[in-house]
């Protein structure tokens, strides 16, 4: 009854989008039947639902599998209070849990366990640790230019996922657990194993959502599942012999490492001791989760920087003025160059505001509160967020919102020179609890689009049975996103052309 007038209260002061079924439930599977389901692609029709309801806070109400207020957020201010409130504003861990099956760990917590964890994962992506990143992108990026894709004038790539995806996974294998992958590794496993480290590797990171949603009984129903549950067995027992053989080495045979594991031990040597050392489980846990929030988020990212670019020849063109200007002679990126690089982090920006990976971070407010919101006359108002209700950082709302970000479908990375609003933009969520990995994906990114765009000019690849189509329909084709844990690019078919 109480939940019930609460809702009453609630639409009745705030635009409210009803439906039978709830967002993040069966209702989000199904597509869009009004007052029934919400769609499969609602946190994907960006700013779309705010603007048909006049408001940059609306109410997702729904009566089915419980009575349940959503609150969508796509206005600054109101984002800001709840990201600068962890208290008031925690995590719902029962969205979570899917990722606690390697072990608690810091994505999956909150309150004194989430600071705990927090406060020995920091210090692991250190100055060194971006280092590393930055000199395994550029040995990886080589590697496929030496050893895969070899002296060929044109390469021609089917989808660009294909490249992204192991690339920025040996990029990760090095930078967090210390273990160098090349492209054309194929060894026979080591003793003991059935699986190398790569091959285990690859298929959790690939397969790893089935082992999410199904029950464990599932998981011998097809070769598929039967593979998959092996590499996680795989995995957790390279993990285990790495943390142990970290564990076990002497000072004199350690050369300094600087890679995330090494950190999160590091971090426990010199730590309080007791309660503040990780046991292996939540090391296990803390590393697997660098890995699953590391790794598509980068390739992803992107893949629709890469797209973006071949779509605008004459962005592509000012990138590569900025290369030949900050590298001259074609020499490589240093780490040092990171932040010369200002045109490139603009087009970074830009693909993350037009394709933000994670585009819906969940919340849930502790108390009866108010958050502030500006309204469609420009005026500062409060509204009122009952106690229990459920509240969605809604980023694509938000990166769309056009007071904040004229002509926001345009893509135009020179929005991010000079002065920007950074409030309305939360690719990394923010407040205490935004993504550590930043500066990881960030360096990445970097040095791929240096090292490709300074090499190639790239061009979407001409299809016959998409010949007569128009520029905008070549768009919305290449830039097409399937709905999935992070946003997920449809088919981007590329050719990179040597300079
Ligand atoms: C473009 C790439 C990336 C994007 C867009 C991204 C985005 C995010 C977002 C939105 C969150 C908040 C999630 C939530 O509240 O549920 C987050 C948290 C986190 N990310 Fe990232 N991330 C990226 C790359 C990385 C990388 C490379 C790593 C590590 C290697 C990483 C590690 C983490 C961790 C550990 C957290 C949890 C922080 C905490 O709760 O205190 N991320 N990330």
């Amino acid at each position: 009854y109480f939940q019930i007038r609460k809702i009453l209260q609630t639409i009745h002061y705030q635009p409210c989008d009803w439906t039978l079924f709830s967002r993040t439930g069966l209702g989000g599977r199904f597509s869009r039947i009004p007052f029934i389901f919400p769609g499969r692609d609602y946190q994907w029709r960006k700013y779309q639902d705010f603007s048909a309801l006049g408001s940059d806070i609306f109410v997702a109400a729904a009566l089915a599998p419980t009575v349940s207020l959503n609150f969508q957020l796509a206005d600054p201010d109101a984002i800001k209070e709840v990201i600068g409130s962890r208290a008031r504003f925690p995590k719902p861990l029962e969205l979570y849990k899917p990722l606690l099956f390697f072990g608690d760990n810091i994505v999956a917590s909150e309150h004194n366990e989430w600071k705990r964890y927090r406060k020995i994962s920091a210090p692991a992506f250190t100055e060194p640790n971006n280092k590393l990143v930055w000199d395994e992108t550029i040995r990886v990026i080589n590697d496929l230019f030496d050893n895969v894709w070899g002296n060929q004038d044109e390469i021609t790539v089917d989808h660009i996922l294909e490249v992204f995806m192991p690339a920025t996974l040996f990029i990760l294998s090095a930078a967090a657990f210390g273990r160098h992958i090349a492209w054309n590794d194929e060894v026979l496993p080591p003793s003991g194993h059935q699986m190398t480290f790569k091959g285990a590797l690859y298929i959790v990171s690939h397969d790893y959502l089935f082992k999410m949603i199904l029950p464990n009984w599932a998981m011998v129903l097809t070769q598929r599942l039967k593979k998959l549950n092996v590499a996680f067995d795989e995995l957790e027992r390279y993990m285990v012999e790495m943390i142990r053989d970290r564990k076990n080495r002497t000072a004199d045979d350690i050369e300094p490492r600087y890679d995330l594991l090494n950190g999160l031990l590091d971090a426990c040597e010199d730590d309080l001791g007791g309660d503040s050392k990780l046991t292996e489980r939540e090391l296990m846990g803390n590393i697997f989760v660098f890995l699953l929030a590391g790794h598509e988020t980068t390739a992803h990212t992107l893949c629709f920087a890469f797209a973006l670019l071949a779509l605008y020849p004459k962005e592509q063109e000012k990138l590569y003025e900025e290369i030949k200007t900050v590298l001259p002679d074609g020499r490589l990126p240093t780490y040092e160059d990171a932040n010369s690089l200002v045109f490139t982090n603009a087009i970074l920006n830009e693909a993350l505001r037009m394709f933000p990976p994670v585009n819906g971070i969940p919340k849930f407010s502790a108390e009866d509160t108010v958050l502030p919101m500006t309204n469609s006359s420009g005026e500062k108002v409060f509204v009122p967020v009952p106690k229990g209700s459920n509240i969605t950082l809604h980023t694509p709302g938000l990166h769309y919102n056009p007071k904040y970000w004229p002509d926001p479908h345009t893509f135009n990375p020179s929005r991010f020179l000079g002065d920007w609003p950074r409030d309305a933009f939360l690719p990394f969520s923010g407040g205490v609890r935004s993504c550590l990995g930043r500066r990881f994906a960030e360096l990445e990114s970097i040095v791929a689009l240096t090292m490709f765009f300074s090499k190639y000019r790239v061009e979407i690849k001409e299809e016959p049975q998409f010949a007569g189509e128009t520029f905008e329909q070549k768009k919305e084709r290449v830039l097409d996103t399937m709905p999935r844990l992070t946003i997920t690019p449809v088919r981007i078919p590329l050719v990179f052309k040597r300079r």
